[in-house]
């Protein structure tokens, strides 16, 4: 999963800001509380006096509390109330100001907490009140409004509306910083989406490009079902855990650390109720995820095994019917399909569990806080609103525990998920162009030799070659014969480089083909595989594989040599009929010839047709011989067949027996000297047709 990192590096700019941003959204997450408990303290409980030094003080009020102060306070109180003459000014609030000598609060200068406290047990004192010095300052604070409340009436102040437009204004600010929260949010997950969907793009075309690479060892190494989960499946997974990760990994710790330290600061006394409900959490937690962790690996193998059932049977679907083997298949799939749902429903099932737990976490919590807050409210130790932002903080700290769980939960299935497309990725193919490669002759004659060519797969624990030397000549037919599993295909394949000889060399012009690129050797050969394989679209576009560039006397050439024209014609469309997936509307025969026309659209020195004439009755197969010769003039001709009457007038015929070439020559000179050679040929040929 580390090794993907590297994909995130084209967004560490968005990453950067997403995490400035989900800061930027902690804090304001954080302050909501807070502000409430504002309203709620200082709005309604003080009706909207936020501080316990009222803004103007009457000049016996003044004295009574001068009279209570000495030394250095005494000079703060006196440097803080100064004689104005500005009454004017304050008359809109102040409506009676004119009645009393007044002194005015100079607001620059700031005063400490330990001041204000003194100043609000003296106004209790002078007014008669007990100290509460037993009770929060909180409290204290709260009691000594009470006073400035009835001073602020006396001056004339619409108390009403002083708390009306605090409780508006503070709602205000909520309201603001809601929507800052909401924007941060919206854009984290923009840029959340933008950065996992822009991860998983690369990924996927890296793992795309890196299977174009691979060579047939390397595909034989993976199933087709497999390579199509984790192009798909598994990099959803890694998709989604990029998103979840950018949305969640820096947001919820900042919010669990933050909320903890903002409920302490409003009562430190009850931090011990967060802690037990955490401890319960993580326990909850770390029981349901030791439990689900296992099902998670299990999955995507799971999704895998469904792929390749579901593949088989899609593709082999004839062959399912032809058997009526249908209740076995579906039986088969209905296993795999079961063996998932299954592992989904465990791990749904534990994640249910989960959710009424933490909600239950959560309501005894408040309850708790609720139970053990109430008191201290009685007591006097603590605000209403205080207790309220607490509950919040607790439930925003249990949130994020959440959060992070549900980041643990997934990442066990990313990371399985994350080393599958590893694993891909990782692997350097077999077949590699050298560093210094070398060019092919301007004027290739397209001679190939093997020489002493032994060849084992990879895997295999015997030789599927051994000791094979020959040479193909250009302007001549190599044929090559003999029992399945011989040894046919694998000599084929060795030519365009499918598979690295493991002893030996194979030339073209006196050139190794390991010393020639690979885009280079194979832009010299045209090949015709043993399964014929189009590609949805149209004739024209399938033959155009084989030269994008081929002009219509091109096509006209190739379709002829292969005896492919009349077919074409005969549709409505010609070479714009549309071919289905894997050309599945042509029969057998069309779709070999017009895959022998695409290879010989390449007007290529050396063309390779593995047992491609097979499914052609005999007149087209003696057709498009005759054609092949006479239009592939100089190119250099190496074919497979089963029939002996495709190879019969080949130049060179080589007989092949578990591996080894047990026969060389004309058709004529291996009656003679080759058994094998004529015991193929009785058991395909008549006497007369022999000779
Ligand atoms: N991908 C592979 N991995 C391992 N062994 C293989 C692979 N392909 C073929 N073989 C083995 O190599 C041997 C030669 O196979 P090859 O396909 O060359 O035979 P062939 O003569 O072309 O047969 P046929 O006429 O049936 O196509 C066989 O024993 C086969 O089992």
């Amino acid at each position: 999963m580390l090794k993907l990192i590297k994909y995130l590096k084209p967004y560490i700019g968005a990453i950067i800001l997403a995490v400035i941003l989900l800061y930027t959204q902690v804090n304001m997450d954080l302050a909501l509380p807070d502000l409430m408990s504002k309203i709620i303290n200082t709005g309604i409980q003080q009706s909207g006096i936020d501080d316990v030094i009222p803004e103007i003080l009457r000049d016996d009020l003044y004295i009574s509390i001068s009279q209570e102060f000495d030394g250095k306070d005494l000079q703060i109180l006196e440097s803080i109330y100064q004689k104005s003459t500005k009454v004017e000014v304050l008359k809109k609030k102040y409506t009676d100001i004119e009645n009393y000598n007044v002194l005015i609060l100079n607001k620059k200068i700031k005063t400490t907490p330990n001041f204000d406290l003194l100043f609000a047990k003296t106004l209790l004192k002078i007014s008669g009140m007990p100290s509460f010095d037993k009770m929060g300052e909180s409290f204290i604070n709260q009691a000594a409004t009470t006073i400035i409340k009835s001073e602020y009436t006396l001056l004339g102040v619409n108390m009403g509306k002083l708390q009306r437009d605090y409780i508006i204004k503070t709602g205000g600010i909520m309201l603001l910083v809601t929507l800052l929260s909401v924007f941060c949010a919206v854009s984290v997950g923009f840029i959340g989406a933008k950065t996992s969907a822009g991860t998983a793009k690369t990924i996927r075309f890296d793992l795309f490009s890196k299977v174009e690479s691979f060579s047939s060892a390397e595909f034989d190494r993976f199933s087709t079902a497999s390579l199509i989960t984790r192009s798909t499946n598994d990099i959803t997974q890694i998709q989604q855990i990029i998103f979840m990760t950018l949305r969640m990994v820096v947001y919820a710790p900042l919010m669990g650390i933050g909320g903890f330290f903002r409920a302490l600061s409003k009562a430190p006394s009850m931090g011990w109720i967060i802690g037990i409900a955490v401890i319960v959490l993580l326990g909850i937690i770390s029981v349901v995820i030791s439990i689900s962790m296992p099902k998670f690996k299990t999955v995507q193998k799971l999704v895998d095994r469904l792929n390749l059932v579901a593949r088989e049977n899609l593709s082999g679907l004839l062959v399912v019917r032809a058997f009526n083997r249908q209740d076995f298949e579906e039986e088969r799939f209905d296993k795999v399909n079961r063996d998932l749902t299954s592992t989904n429903l465990f791990i749904a099932r534990t994640m249910v569990v989960l959710m009424p737990i933490i909600s239950l976490i959560m309501n005894g919590l408040a309850v708790s806080i609720i139970w053990v807050g109430s008191k201290q409210v009685s007591l006097g130790t603590m605000q209403v609103g205080d207790m309220m932002a607490f509950i919040q903080y607790a439930m925003q700290i249990v949130m994020s525990f959440m959060m992070m769980s549900m980041v643990f939960i997934t990442l066990p299935r990313a990371s399985v998920s994350g080393k599958r497309v590893s694993e891909v990725l990782d692997i350097k193919p077999s077949i590699n162009d050298k560093i210094d490669p070398t060019d092919l002759p301007k004027n290739l004659k397209g001679e190939v030799t093997f020489n002493s060519v032994s060849f084992k797969y990879p895997g295999g624990e015997v030789n599927a070659l051994t000791d094979i030397s020959f040479t193909a000549k250009p302007g001549t037919t190599t044929a090559f014969i003999g029992s399945t599993g011989s040894g046919k295909s694998s000599i084929i394949n060795l030519i365009p480089r499918f598979y690295d000889v493991t002893k030996g060399n194979i030339t073209i012009d006196g050139v190794d083909i390991r010393d020639i690129r690979q885009e280079a050797l194979r832009d010299v050969i045209g090949y015709v595989p043993q399964k014929n394989v189009l590609f949805s679209g149209t004739i024209e576009s399938n033959l155009k594989y084989g030269n994008k560039n081929g002009t219509t006397e091109d096509f006209n050439l190739a379709t002829s040599t292969a005896q492919a024209t009349d077919f074409i014609l005969e549709k409505d469309e010609g070479y714009s009929f549309t071919i289905s997936q894997d050309g599945s509307n042509v029969s057998g025969g069309q779709r070999q010839r017009l895959a022998i026309s695409r290879a010989l659209m390449k007007k290529a020195p050396i063309y390779i047709f593995d047992d491609s004439f097979s499914a052609l009755d005999f007149k087209t197969d003696a057709k498009l011989r005759r054609d092949l010769k006479l239009n592939t003039g100089k190119s250099t001709i190496i074919l497979v067949a089963q029939r002996v009457a495709t190879i019969m007038s080949a130049e060179q015929i080589i007989v092949l027996d578990e591996g080894k070439i047990v026969g060389r020559g004309t058709h004529k000179e291996l009656l003679k000297t080759c058994p094998e050679y004529l015991e193929i040929t009785t058991s395909q040929l008549g006497v007369q047709e022999r000779v």
